[in-house]
């Protein structure tokens, strides 16, 4: 399991995680999930130890993760920043980094097998492709076998193949009753691979829970309605303890509060005949969007009006 409490981190003027309290449970795929300059990546280079925290703290397992006898072992990291030597091959790269931990060759071909990576195994990893290298980083995560996983941007630079390889393989290590935490910037992409969601924005946690909890909180749900007897269904509705929007001159009405099976039954309880009845749900993408608005760090203007191709 992975705590952060009150984890805070400034670089000079810049608060890049502000007082973050979340948990990582074990079983489960926790997305990390938050717009550019969000603050995730300082967030996992704090949870293996690469930086400290200006204030507050994070455990893994219950200790801090510089305090581990066998980091490698315990916590597997993909970061940002690759460190590897462009002219070393994949398999002497993670060769050397298993050597620090007592891990053998055996150990580099199975991972190497594991990524997929087994056919390029000699080549000069500095020669590889952004796909390649995240796979690579992928299995020096894996190297020492780790209970906690934390990766951030694994499916960056990965075609589809790739990005379902790596939905695949988070959920097997969640299953065998690991802690995972994946970053992403798309929420789409979270929502098929996390059970769990942190949602971050401005170095803040701005939700929690499961990805259903956290898209229900916000996606604002609503039905539409369309009847000859548009007033008489919104009072029906309002009866009901529903809300109700529009309906004005012909327009239709917008329903919330009660589900399209739920205002169906009112309308045939009351002989109301209806023309439309359309459940809407926001969007994923919406959801986020609603979540971190105001959070974002880097916005871009409007879209021009104009139509043309701006590249
Ligand atoms: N070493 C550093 N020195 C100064 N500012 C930094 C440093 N590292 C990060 N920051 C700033 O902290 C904020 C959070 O950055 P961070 O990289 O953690 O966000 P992120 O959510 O991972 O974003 P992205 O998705 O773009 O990688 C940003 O404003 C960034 O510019």
């Amino acid at each position: 399991m992975i705590v952060a409490e009150g984890l805070t981190k400034r670089y000079g003027a810049t608060t890049a995680v502000d007082g973050m309290s979340f948990r990582v449970e074990p079983g489960r795929v926790t997305g990390f999930l938050g717009p550019n300059g969000a603050g995730k990546s300082t967030t996992m280079r704090m949870v293996v130890g690469l930086d400290r925290p200006t204030a507050g703290r994070v455990t893994v397992g219950g200790h801090a993760y510089v305090d581990s006898p066998a980091p490698l072992r315990e916590v597997g990291a993909l970061l940002e920043a690759r460190a590897l030597h462009p002219g070393r091959s994949a398999r002497d790269h993670l060769r050397a980094l298993g050597a620090t931990h007592g891990i053998g060759a055996g150990r580099v071909d199975e991972v190497l097998e594991t990524v997929g990576l087994t056919g390029v195994a000699r080549r000069r990893a500095g020669g590889f492709s952004l796909g390649m290298g995240q796979r690579l980083g992928i299995a020096a995560a894996l190297l020492g076998d780790p209970r906690v996983l934390v990766l951030d941007e694994p499916v960056n630079g990965l075609d589809p193949e790739g990005v379902r390889w790596v939905r695949q393989t988070v959920r097997r290590l969640a299953d065998g009753g690991r802690t995972v935490l994946v970053s992403s910037h798309l929420m789409a992409e979270m929502a098929m691979t996390a059970d769990d969601l942190v949602v971050v924005g401005r170095g803040r946690v701005v939700a929690t829970g499961t990805v259903a909890e956290v898209v229900a909180s916000v996606s604002d749900a609503s039905v539409l309605v369309r009847s000859p007897r548009a007033a008489d269904v919104a009072a029906a509705v309002h009866r009901a303890g529903g809300r109700v929007e529009g309906g004005a001159a012909g327009a239709p009405l917008v329903v919330r509060g009660l589900d399209a099976a739920r205002v169906g039954d009112l309308a045939a309880a009351e002989g109301l005949p209806l023309h439309e009845l359309t459940p809407r749900q926001a969007s994923l993408e919406d959801a986020f969007m609603t979540l971190t608005a105001g959070d974002v760090e880097y916005a871009s203007a409007a879209a021009p009006a104009t139509s043309g191709r701006t590249s």
